[in-house]
Formats: structure tokens, sequence, C-alpha cells
């Protein structure tokens, strides 16, 4: 494919093409938010599934940069062909060059997670390089999961259990105008809930550690993360009360088995629990963006990003800073979010908003950039009039 300039179309917050230079420039964006690395020490060597994106790819540069982790990166993207390909793939190319950058022996691996074949193919890539795994963070946001086992295939799906539930949302007309919206979400039937739990849930994230046992993989003193949501009241009848919490609630209780089990090698299973971020799973969740831009509003610059998240994070798994644990044993990062103050301020102004007031309430401006810039669009300081080459091919292996 020639160089073209590539321009953003698609609708809602799902966009058809991404552009190579501003997905570049928004991993050298998140490489700038990260404190230097410590010297010395021995290099840890983790594992990343979901790498290419949200809470996994800030992981992945947070770890690279301040703790120079060798270890692998999963993540599963479109290559380039008709249209470019997708964002996670251009993001992952410069992921690989923050990995050079930083003398990591790092391998990015793009393939289904959930597929016994791929865990066999980057344990074999960690048994050989490495001979052990010191950190497993397990980041994945999917629609469907296809168990290898059985050959059945398992759709989520974003929707309230028990009740219908009407919600405010934030969307954008076709030439960027905000527009305040009412959705209905139609609750889930009992297959659709226990089908959300089989892609959002604890089970493929156990079955990558047995993998890592069974091929004596586990260091010693192993501690694996799994993502985690708990979000607002605002929120919660769509997400923690709703089919995704119920994903998570098997996590949390996964994380509760995983963690006895690894006790044999003095190892630890938690789930982390982070703040909203704008992500592109996250904007798929009716009244998330309107949500997200009230926070944002209230917050400003305080709303912690996904990698300054991830920098508090490698530093409690490390060591470095002790662990922040809630009653229930989950490690809480989105302390920020949750806070009362935050949260009665975030309430008054959706309370408050009108179709009018839309644009003074919430911080939409904020909100679209970020969306867009999921994608490589909106990234300050990218000539979009320059034509770029999307074919681009994914990282080789050092
Ligand atoms: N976005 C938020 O507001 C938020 C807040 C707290 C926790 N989380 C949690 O963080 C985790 C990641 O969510 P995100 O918002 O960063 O998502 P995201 O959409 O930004 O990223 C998802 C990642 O998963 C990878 N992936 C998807 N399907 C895969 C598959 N079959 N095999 C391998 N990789 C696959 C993608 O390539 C991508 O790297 C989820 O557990 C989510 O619940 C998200």
């Amino acid at each position: 494919m020639a160089a073209r300039v590539v321009s953003p179309t698609g609708r809602g917050f799902l966009l058809l093409d991404a552009h190579p230079t501003g997905c570049f420039r928004s991993v050298t964006d998140m490489v700038a938010r990260v404190p230097a690395v410590p010297a010395g020490g021995e290099r840890p060597v983790a594992l990343v599934i979901g790498s290419s994106a949200g809470y996994g790819l800030a992981a992945t540069v947070a770890g690279l940069r301040r703790h120079g982790i060798h270890g692998a990166g999963v993540a599963f993207e479109r290559p380039p062909g008709r249209r470019t390909a997708t964002a996670g793939w251009y993001r992952t190319i410069a992921t690989d060059a923050v990995a050079a950058e930083a003398g990591s022996d790092f391998t990015f691996v793009n393939a289904d997670a959930f597929a016994d074949t791929t865990k066999d193919e980057v344990l074999e890539l960690l048994a050989k390089r490495f001979g052990r795994v010191d950190f497993l963070v397990y980041s994945v946001a999917a629609p469907r999961r296809s168990d290898p086992r059985t050959g059945e295939t398992y759709q989520s799906v974003i929707k309230p259990l028990g009740a219908a539930h009407t919600t405010r949302t934030l969307e954008f007309d076709g030439d960027g105008t905000p527009v305040l919206r009412e959705v209905t979400a139609q609750p889930a039937g009992e297959a659709e809930a226990a089908d959300t739990v089989r892609v959002m849930g604890g089970e493929d994230w156990s079955r990558w550690i047995d993998a890592l046992r069974e091929r004596r993989l586990l260091g010693d003193g192993f501690r694996t993360v799994a993502l985690s949501y708990i979000g607002s009241g605002l929120t919660s009848a769509i997400y923690r009360d709703g089919t995704i919490g119920a994903a998570k609630l098997h996590l949390e209780q996964t994380a509760r088995e995983l963690d006895e089990r690894l006790a044999a090698v003095g190892g630890r299973a938690l789930t982390s629990v982070n703040g909203a971020a704008v992500t592109q799973a996250s904007t798929a969740i009716p009244g998330i963006a309107l949500y997200v831009s009230l926070l944002r509003a209230v917050l400003g610059d305080a709303l912690q990003s996904p990698v300054e998240q991830s920098v508090r994070l490698w530093d409690q798994l490390t060591g470095a800073a002790p662990l922040d644990l809630d009653e229930q044993g989950r490690l809480r990062l989105d302390r920020w979010e949750l806070d009362p103050a935050v949260q009665a301020a975030v309430a008054d102004r959706w309370r408050a908003i009108t179709p009018d007031t839309i644009a003074e309430v919430a911080d939409v401006d904020w909100f679209r950039a970020q969306f867009r810039g999921l994608y490589g669009f909106d990234v300050p300081g990218v000539d979009y009039a320059q034509p770029v080459d999307p074919d681009l091919e994914w990282p080789a292996q050092r």
C-alpha cells in the first residue's frame, strides 16, 4: 500500500482506520510520563496479555521504561489490508522501539490469548529465553472467546441484570457537536450473563497460570494481576451490577483461588481495580462517555491516566511500594476516582446537565480528543495532511 493521507471515518466511537504516526506519538507521549528507570538490579521477566491498548499497553510501557522488564506482550490486532491496520498494531511497533531503547529482551505476539496454541507458543518462547516468569498482567477486553477445549464460542454483552436500564449518554454528531441522548439497555438473559462471565471472567487467566505451572515457569515470588473496575453508582446498573460486573466478581473469585494455589511458590494473585479511562472497551459501555467527561470536568489533570496508574501498579508489584489493598484483598488504583467528594461533584453535574449545557458541564472536547486519540487522530504534534505508509510490519522477534 502506498503512502496516503489517512483520515478519521466511521460511526459513533468506532473509527475504521488508524493513523500510524498518531499511534506512535501516543506511545512516546506515554513514555514521557514514566519516571526514568531506577538503576541496577536484575531485570524481571513479565508477560502482559492485552499489551497493545488501554491498561495493558500502559503496563507494558511503564514496565519497560521503569523496570526494564524482559518478556513478552500478547495482543490480537488486525494487520494492514484494504484498510489500515488496527491502532494496536501501530502502537505495538512503537512499544517495540521503547523495548529496544530500554535494552529489554521483549517480544510481541499477535495471537488469540484464549487459544491453547498461543499459550504454547508464548510460554515456549519465555521458557527458552528466560526459564521463568516473574509477573503476569492480564488486561484483555474482548467481545468474544472461543474455548479451544470445547470448541464453543461465547459472546460478551454489556447489559443490566434483572431490569431494563435507561441512562443518559454522550454522543457526537457527524460534525463533532456533542449531543446528550437517552438509551435504554434491556436486561441480559441468563445465557447472555453466563457467556459474558466466560469471556471476561477469570477462566482464561487461570488457564495461563496453569500453563505456566505445568511448564515450571513460575518464578519465586511470582505475582499476577488481572485488571478490574468498580466505578460509580451512576454507572453501576450497567456496569458493576450488570453482566460485566458479574464477570468481574468471577475474576475476583478466581484471584482468591489462584492466590491460594500460588502460595506454594510464595506467589500472589490479585485483581487490580483501576480507575475509569477512555479506551476502546470502555467507550462501548452506555453512559460511560458522559460519566468520564464529567469526571474529567471535575478532576482536570488530577484524573490519573492509565500510565500513571501503571507506574503505581509496578511499584507495588515489585515491592518498591507497599500493596494498597482493600478489605477484600483487591489492589486499589482507583481511590482518586471513588473519593466521595469527587463522586458527589460528578453526581451533581450528572443531575444538572441538559442538552444546552453539555459543552460547559462536561469536558466533551477532552473526551472527543481522547477517543479519536485511540485511533491515532487528534494527537498534538502530528501533521495529518502528510501522506503516511500504513503498510508496516509487526515487530520481528529480536
Ligand atoms: N477502560 C477502563 O475504564 C477500565 C477501568 C478499569 C479496568 N479496566 C479493565 O482493564 C482491562 C483491559 O481493558 P481496556 O479498557 O484497557 O481495553 P482495551 O480495549 O483498551 O484493550 C484490550 C486489549 O486486549 C487485547 N485483546 C482483545 N482480545 C484479545 C484476544 N482474544 N487475545 C489477545 N489479546 C486480546 C487487545 O488487543 C488490547 O490489547 C479489562 O479487564 C477492563 O475491564 C478498564
